[in-house]
């Protein structure tokens, strides 16, 4: 096999609900992940020895001066786990074509790993029944990142654990979305480390999350506003209280109309939900000539996880 190219979407997250931090450091979460129609690509071709490339996609302003492009890029990290399990050479040049957003709390680094596990997965092994399924590719994306898993499987999901044991969730139609990027991104240990911080000031135990029932009926009947209603986020005052300015861009996208607005994941990104894709439009192209934000991208969901071209 010559070449393999993959296409794997960012995810917003619907409902992030952070339980007390384990003995690992890691928190116990209820995480309805959300697949939206922002995509990186992640081509792998036969080479001498493991490389990797990092560009923004055409007509992407995506800043990828930050990416590492040595060992510990996540897809190179991924190409290494799948060769090990397949018992081949690392032999693979990987180029990354990125329009997700880097730092920026849409899982960016995650869908390359998964994006590697499946490329990587698929030129070492053609065969109609391949060794690893896609089901053993996404235990092997959770020794990744705790996001790997789910940019594997796309869609709809709801994570528990850290976030990597997933069950897809049951959707009606599609929903339209608005992001308003940042200028830098923020730092996931840093935001979580922050979230503590903010509890423990404020005398709070954190309390084991559910899954919101408001929230999967929204999704379920396909009902934008509900799930508008229904969106949160514990990471979000964490955000705020490291990126004051975030406030702003949420007020404005709420002012300017958005059913449902929350930082993404552990930000900076801010999403906005509309009721329709003309509403998306419009609420768009307000937010860009109001300066909230670094760039504004519009996008739709639920799509499926990493996929062969
Ligand atoms: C904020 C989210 O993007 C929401 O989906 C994820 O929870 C973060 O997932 P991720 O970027 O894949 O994070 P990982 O690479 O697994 O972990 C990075 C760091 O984030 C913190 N972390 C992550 C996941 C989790 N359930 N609890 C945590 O406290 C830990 O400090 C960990 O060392
Ligand atoms: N392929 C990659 N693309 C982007 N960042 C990568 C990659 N590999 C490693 N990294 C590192 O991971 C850090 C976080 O990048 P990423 O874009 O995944 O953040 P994120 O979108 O906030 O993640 P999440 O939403 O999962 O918390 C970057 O600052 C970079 O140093």
């Amino acid at each position: 096999m010559s070449a393999v190219t993959v296409r794997v979407p960012a995810k917003v997250n619907l409902q992030l609900g952070v339980g007390p931090i384990r003995d690992d450091g890691y928190h116990d979460l209820v995480n309805v992940f959300h697949a939206v129609s922002l995509f990186d690509e992640v081509t792998a071709e036969p080479a001498e020895r493991l490389a990797v490339e990092v560009r923004a996609a055409p007509h992407a302003r995506v800043a990828v001066g930050g990416v590492p492009t040595g060992e510990d890029n996540l897809a190179a990290r991924a190409a290494r786990l799948v060769a090990a399990r397949l018992g081949v050479e690392t032999a693979v040049r990987l180029s990354i074509r990125k329009a997700i957003p880097v730092a920026g709390g849409m899982a960016g680094g995650s869908a390359d790993a998964a994006a590697a596990l499946v490329a990587c997965a698929r030129l070492w092994d053609d065969r109609e029944e391949p060794a690893l399924t896609r089901d053993d590719l996404m235990e092997l994306g959770g020794d990744l990142g705790s996001d790997v898993p789910f940019a594997v499987l796309g869609g709809t999901a709801v994570g528990v654990g850290r976030g990597e044991r997933l069950t897809p969730a049951l959707t009606r139609g599609t929903f339209h979305w608005v992001f308003a990027t940042a200028d830098g991104g923020l730092s996931t240990p840093a935001v979580y480390g922050e979230c503590d911080r903010l509890r423990l000031a404020a005398g709070e135990t954190a309390a084991w999350p559910t899954v919101s029932e408001a929230l999967m009926t929204a999704l379920a009947t396909g009902d934008a506003k509900a799930l508008g209603a229904a969106l949160f986020n514990d990471l979000e005052p964490a955000a705020l209280s490291l990126r004051p300015s975030l406030r702003r861009t949420l007020d404005t996208g709420r002012e300017l109309g958005a059913i449902g607005a929350l930082v993404s994941g552990s930000g900076p990104t801010c999403a906005f939900l509309a009721e329709t894709e003309e509403d998306a439009a419009g609420l768009a192209d307000e937010l860009d000539s109001a300066g909230v934000a670094e760039q504004i991208v519009r996008a739709h969901g639920p799509v499926p996880g990493a996929t062969l071209l």
